[in-house]
């Protein structure tokens, strides 16, 4: 494997090999109370470095939430930097869920913090809200194909909010999302095994069947597990799409903490049951 081979390559085989799940590594202050840990930075660092000695040998992918990160200032993001560090040393693909959108000059500087070789917060791919317009994320999509790097863009979000953005429909009678989804398409196109531009499409959406989920690329699919998804709605929901996709459970792994033992079986349970639905697909 090359560092530059494109990142849907890498995650085709990682799913291949490993099993599609995501664990997420979202520190809520909650979590860290019931598993007896201060609200402070070390806190933070223990719980966060459970959870990749846990499973970062094991699972696909892991995907750091940076925003409880953030909540402590510099020295948040300096165990962020830990954390994605180990996480990608230990062989699982780091998705960074810091959701950056913004005008397309500015979007150029959240590229370079996530997705240039050399930064310090750089990982395998980044979340990015296209609601500034689809194109003011090229900057980003430029550097990831430089770097061997890969987007989730959100279009069908699993939080309740989503839909009154996404399924708004526009003067040519497509939606918000499925044009997203159509934009992605056309990242995609030709390349093989999959393409490094992927969707982020909640498990707990429901009934996709107007929508075209054949980007080529993989689909990230947070809500399972906590926000009520379980991996028996997968096939419903994504329907021929299934192999391309990624879901992703953050709660439902981590509070089974701090035990190691618990959160690898845990997330042992999830991986098996999704690969019950997708296996085959
Ligand atoms: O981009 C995401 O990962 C994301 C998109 C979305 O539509 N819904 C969603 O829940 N997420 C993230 O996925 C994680 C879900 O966490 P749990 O509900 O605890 O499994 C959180 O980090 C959310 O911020």
């Amino acid at each position: 494997m090359t560092s530059t081979e494109p990142f849907g390559a890498r995650l085709r085989r990682a799913m291949d090999e490993r099993g599609p799940l995501c664990v997420g590594i979202d520190p809520h202050a909650s979590l860290l109370a019931q598993w007896g840990l201060n609200d402070d930075v070390a806190g933070l660092e223990r719980f966060s470095r459970t959870v990749v000695e846990a499973v970062a040998d094991r699972v696909a992918v892991m995907k750091p939430q940076s925003a409880f990160f953030e909540r402590f200032g510099s020295r948040g993001i300096a165990v962020l930097e830990t954390v994605v560090r180990e996480a990608r040393a230990a062989g699982t693909l780091v998705v960074m869920d810091a959701k950056r959108g913004d005008i397309g000059s500015t979007m150029a500087g959240y590229a370079e913090a996530y997705l240039h070789k050399d930064a310090p917060l750089f990982c395998d791919a980044l979340t990015v809200s296209p609601y500034l317009g689809y194109g003011s994320l090229s900057p980003a999509v430029a550097l990831a194909r430089e770097s061997g790097a890969g987007l989730f863009v959100l279009a069908l979000t699993s939080n309740p909010e989503g839909p009154e953005v996404q399924h708004a429909v526009r003067t040519d009678g497509r939606s918000v999302g499925a044009t997203m989804l159509a934009h992605l398409a056309a990242e995609n196109a030709g390349e093989e095994p999959l393409g490094s531009f992927g969707a982020v499409v909640g498990a707990t959406v429901g009934d996709l069947s107007s929508y075209d989920l054949a980007i080529n690329g993989p689909l990230l699919a947070p809500g399972v597990g906590a926000q009520g998804a379980t991996a028996a709605d997968l096939p419903a929901v994504f329907g021929s799409a299934l192999r391309n996709v990624v879901p992703n459970v953050s709660r439902g792994v981590l509070r089974h903490g701090p035990d190691t033992g618990a959160l690898r079986a845990a997330a042992e349970r999830f991986a098996e049951e999704i690969q019950a639905v997708v296996g085959g697909s």
